[in-house]
């Protein structure tokens, strides 16, 4: 299976496990994590959904560009897109905290993944950023949406964006992006987060989710993914974004 879904002390976690292709996200994995969310949106007594990566060197590195290499013209992009950022904006909205568990590398789709969810922990070796630009593209599964609709710093957030390089831990917890970073096992680091959390009635930590979500929604958030799909979409099918694909495809052979 390319990915885990397990059920840990209050909350669930979901693993994406290619760690051979560092977590890059295919069919598979978009399908697994969209059964992940419904099931644990449709669960109450569920305090806490993480996101993390199998093996030690990656969260997700992205979309397997193997996979969707094979997708040439912004209508062939569209559905892998719209589908992922459906998923992610699913995930977002779950009625409790969600975490990104930065075990690893989180480069392209797979930052936009941590930036989807409303916490991120980082691992002193995890180095992350929107990538997608040295692709000659945008983020196209709502993380610029994301990020643009929580951001404290609109200014930090478009540098992170249009640089398209990757970032540190120390930069990242600097910058606000990752909420704190740790140096321990990732399941250690988790249940340290969490258990504040844990001291307070689920009621009050799901009402106040459900306001940071209002927030959220009148930024107008779904309207802004719409947007930022269509135009990763339009990037997608230009041939600069081809070729920059096919170096790294052709670059271990
Ligand atoms: C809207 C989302 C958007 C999209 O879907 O197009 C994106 O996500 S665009 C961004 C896509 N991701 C990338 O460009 C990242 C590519 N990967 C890397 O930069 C590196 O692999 C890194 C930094 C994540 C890890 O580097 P490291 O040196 O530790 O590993 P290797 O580069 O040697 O890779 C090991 C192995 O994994 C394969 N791999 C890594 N990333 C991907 C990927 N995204 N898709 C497919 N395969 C990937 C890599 O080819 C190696 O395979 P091997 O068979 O051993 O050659």
């Amino acid at each position: 299976m390319a990915f885990g879904f397990n059920y840990r002390g209050t909350g669930a976690v979901f693993t994406i496990d290619r760690p051979e292709k560092r977590n890059a996200v295919n069919g598979e994995v978009m399908d697994g994590l969209s059964a992940a969310v419904e099931e644990a949106a449709g669960n109450n007594s569920l305090r806490y959904f993480a996101v993390t990566g199998a093996g030690g060197a990656a969260f997700c590195s992205g979309g397997d560009l193997s996979e969707f290499h094979r997708l040439k013209t912004a209508e062939e992009a569209a559905p892998m897109l719209e589908k992922m950022a459906d998923i992610l904006l699913r995930m977002s909205r779950l009625p409790v905290p969600v975490i990104a568990l930065i075990n690893g590398h989180a480069v392209g789709g797979g930052c936009e993944i941590a930036t989807a969810c409303d916490y991120r922990l980082v691992h002193e070796t995890a180095r992350c950023g929107y990538i997608q630009g040295t692709l000659a593209i945008t983020t196209g599964w709502g993380g610029a949406s994301h990020l643009l609709a929580k951001a404290g710093s609109e200014a930090i957030a478009l540098r992170m964006l249009t640089e398209s390089r990757v970032h540190p831990a120390g930069e990242l917890i600097k910058s606000g992006w990752a909420t704190e970073g740790f140096a321990d096992e990732p399941d250690v680091a988790l249940d340290r987060f969490v258990a504040p959390l844990e001291r307070i009635h689920p009621s009050v930590i799901r009402a106040y989710k459900a306001a940071a979500l209002r927030k959220r929604e009148a930024a107008g958030l779904e309207e802004m993914i719409r947007a930022e799909v269509a135009e990763c979409a339009r990037l997608w099918e230009a041939e600069a974004h081809h070729e920059a694909v096919g170096l790294f495809l052709n670059k271990k052979k």
